[in-house]
């Protein structure tokens, strides 16, 4: 990203992740949209309240600041980008300094990027999706809109996620197999065969 201002939409666990990725990046920034205003004692980055983006007139963002997603539940992610792009906010991505990704990688828009992620090359990250700490996304994998690769998951080469799934902490998933949409991967699984859509997968089938 360049080093335009930033407005971020929501404000918890998440968002301090990325927030300090920003301040990394001395990316400003300009305020947060939540449904109300955090305590001050929880105001850990002494962010601005801009009020419920729904509510507000948004008409003083201009071209020069990026809005980003800053929530890790993957269907809420998903309408706020809706509400973006509806209301024509400019999109960014962003990419934590200590993260490593391939030039000949493809990162789409309102994707966060934590520290320690390492993006191997061809893989695709599309619209609003989160490749979280210490990740590994090897090469040619692609990883469907909205979904989440939660810390220290390992996608080996040529894995191919679909749209809003979530891969669960330090799973790791064997080359080649297809995961569906609406998918959880639990903690820790690993996955050795195709998953279908719309279901949930936990444990790994251990046998000689
Ligand atoms: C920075 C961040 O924090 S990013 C956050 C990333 N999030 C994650 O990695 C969380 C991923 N979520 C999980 O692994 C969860 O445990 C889920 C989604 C799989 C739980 O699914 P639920 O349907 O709620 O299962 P529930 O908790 O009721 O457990 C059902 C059974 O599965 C077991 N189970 C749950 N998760 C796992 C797991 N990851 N591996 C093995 N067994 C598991 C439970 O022990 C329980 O077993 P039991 O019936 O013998 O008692």
């Amino acid at each position: 990203m360049s080093n335009k201002s930033i407005y971020i939409l929501g404000y918890s666990g998440h968002a301090y992740v990325i927030l300090d990725s920003l301040a990394k990046l001395n990316v400003e920034v300009l305020g947060y949209f939540d449904f109300e205003p955090c305590n001050t004692f929880d105001n850990f980055y002494d962010l601005e309240y801009k009020g419920n983006e729904k509510l507000v007139d948004l008409n003083f963002i201009d071209d020069s600041s990026y809005v980003f997603p800053s929530i890790g539940d993957n269907g809420i992610r998903e309408k706020l980008i809706q509400f973006i792009e509806e209301n024509e906010l400019t999109q960014t991505s962003i990419i934590d300094p200590k993260a490593i990704v391939s030039d000949k990688a493809i990162i789409e828009s309102s994707v966060y990027i934590a520290p320690g992620a390492i993006i191997n090359s061809l893989a695709l990250i599309k619209k609003g999706s989160i490749i979280n700490s210490g990740a590994t996304v090897e090469h040619e994998c692609v990883i469907g809109e909205f979904s989440h690769i939660a810390p220290n998951s390992v996608l080996t080469g040529n894995v191919i996620i679909g749209k809003n799934t979530l891969v669960g902490a330090n799973a790791t998933i064997v080359p080649g197999v297809k995961v569906g949409n609406n998918v959880i991967v639990g903690a820790g699984s690993v996955v050795t065969k195709d998953i279908p859509d719309n279901s949930k997968w936990v444990g790994n089938s251990l046998r000689m």
